[in-house]
């Protein structure tokens, strides 16, 4: 028994981080996946492990289940109808699973992963022997989204082995999950990005969970539809960060300076607000699409200037705006910023020769860059022959 699940990543185009705090932001899918494959052993197989192979990494974890039996009791019959958020005392145990493991010292950011995988596994699976294969095109740490896009494909793959999910079997290909299947699937993504993120406002699993561009603020979504084709560069800086620390960080200034913190959250709130209105607005009733990409330039500076108040911006990413602007183009850092991934908005006008020229610039620096499809689908099953 095997199942194939999918999950994208995404960029934030405007409001990431004060969307912790309460604001709106505006944010979209891209087509680069993470891949979950859930096998059951048969009982020839005669394996009573529970096995977690991190491909990309080269990684491979192993737990007898009754270990985990004993150092999580309780998980027997599991109801995974309801999300169910780890408690301090279950991630002590689920740390403790996971240092046994001896990841080394270079990957030892992954250790929480590996625990919302042990959290998501036993809560929805409870203790059955199972092997799990994960890959992922998306760069791991650089605020492509891959903490969620990992929590919801996992998600995907184990509530489709339970009676809660009815998967349409005359389908072929990469299928998707009903509505009420996608928002508890959500909410389960959302317990896993906890462990790894702390703090998360729930916008990177709710986007990689049903796709598309979405408005989000306060734990609900809007589903955008834009009239406006968005072309982004997307560039790598390739300095490693952590969405926790960074996160934790502007919770602390916004304890120092509640009040200034307030107005830039409440700005950046009225910025995420006037992009998704642009971005959904028809073409030629009001503005042209040139038009239209000046104000959304405009907005993703302004952007941009309230990251570095909040203190999230870096030096690499100061390089990465200085080196578009001498080609008159926009940019901002997308996700929790402190290196990780930037965003260029390349106007549809723009020619090819000036689009090469500032990759090659930018390249000439280190960085890496890359352009993705953006507003696919979200989350996706795979049922069939090989995929
Ligand atoms: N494919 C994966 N396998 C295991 N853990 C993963 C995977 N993708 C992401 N993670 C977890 O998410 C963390 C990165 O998440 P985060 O710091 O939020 O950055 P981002 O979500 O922007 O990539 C990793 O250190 C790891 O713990
Ligand atoms: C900074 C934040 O707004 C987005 C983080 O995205 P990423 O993990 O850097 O891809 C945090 C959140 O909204 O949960
Ligand atoms: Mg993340």
């Amino acid at each position: 028994m095997e199942v194939k699940a999918r999950a994208p990543g995404k960029i934030i185009l405007s409001g990431e981080h004060a969307v912790v705090h309460g604001s709106t932001a505006v944010a979209a899918s891209i087509d680069l996946y993470t891949y979950v494959t859930l096998r059951f052993p048969t009982p020839s197989d005669d394996d009573d492990n529970l096995k977690l192979q991190l491909k990309d990494m080269a990684l491979e974890f192993s737990w007898p289940i009754g270990r985990i039996k004993e150092e999580l009791p309780g998980l027997g019959c599991p109801d995974s109808s309801i999300a169910t958020s780890c408690s301090i005392e279950a991630a002590k145990v689920l740390a403790a699973l996971v240092e046994e493991q001896n990841i080394p010292e270079a990957k030892i950011t992954l250790a929480s992963g590996v625990s919302a995988f042990l959290w998501l596994y036993t809560s929805i699976q409870g203790y059955k022997p199972a092997t799990i294969v994960v890959t992922s095109e998306l760069p791991i740490g650089s605020g492509l989204g891959s903490s969620a896009a990992f929590c919801v494909a996992l998600s995907a793959a184990l509530l489709a082995f339970s009676d809660l999910v009815k998967i349409d079997l005359s389908h072929q290909g990469w299928v998707m999950f009903a509505e009420d299947e996608l928002d508890l699937l959500n909410k389960w993504a959302f317990e896993g990005e906890k462990i790894i993120h702390g703090r998360p406002s729930g916008i990177d699993n709710t986007v990689s969970t049903y796709g598309n561009l979405i408005k989000f603020r306060s734990g609900s979504l809007t589903r955008i539809k834009s009239n406006l084709p968005l072309k982004m560069l997307i560039t790598n800086t390739k300095v490693g960060r952590n969405t926790k620390a960074l996160v934790a960080g502007v919770s602390e200034r916004t304890l120092r300076h509640a009040n200034a913190m307030s107005f830039v959250f409440n700005a950046v709130d009225s910025i995420s607000e006037e992009l998704a209105s642009i971005i959904q607005s028809p073409i030629g009733d009001d503005l042209s699409v040139p038009q239209k990409e000046e104000k959304i330039e405009e907005l993703m500076e302004m952007n941009q200037g309230l990251l570095q108040c909040m203190g999230v911006s870096h030096a690499s990413i100061e390089t990465v705006l200085r080196t578009t602007l001498k080609y008159k183009l926009a940019s901002k850092l997308t996700g929790a910023g402190g290196g990780g991934c930037v965003l260029t908005l390349l106007p549809n006008l723009l020619s090819g020769t000036i689009a090469d020229r500032v990759t090659s610039d930018l390249e000439s620096s280190g960085f890496q860059c890359f352009t993705a499809g953006i507003g696919g689908n979200g989350v996706e099953i795979y049922l069939g022959g090989s995929s």
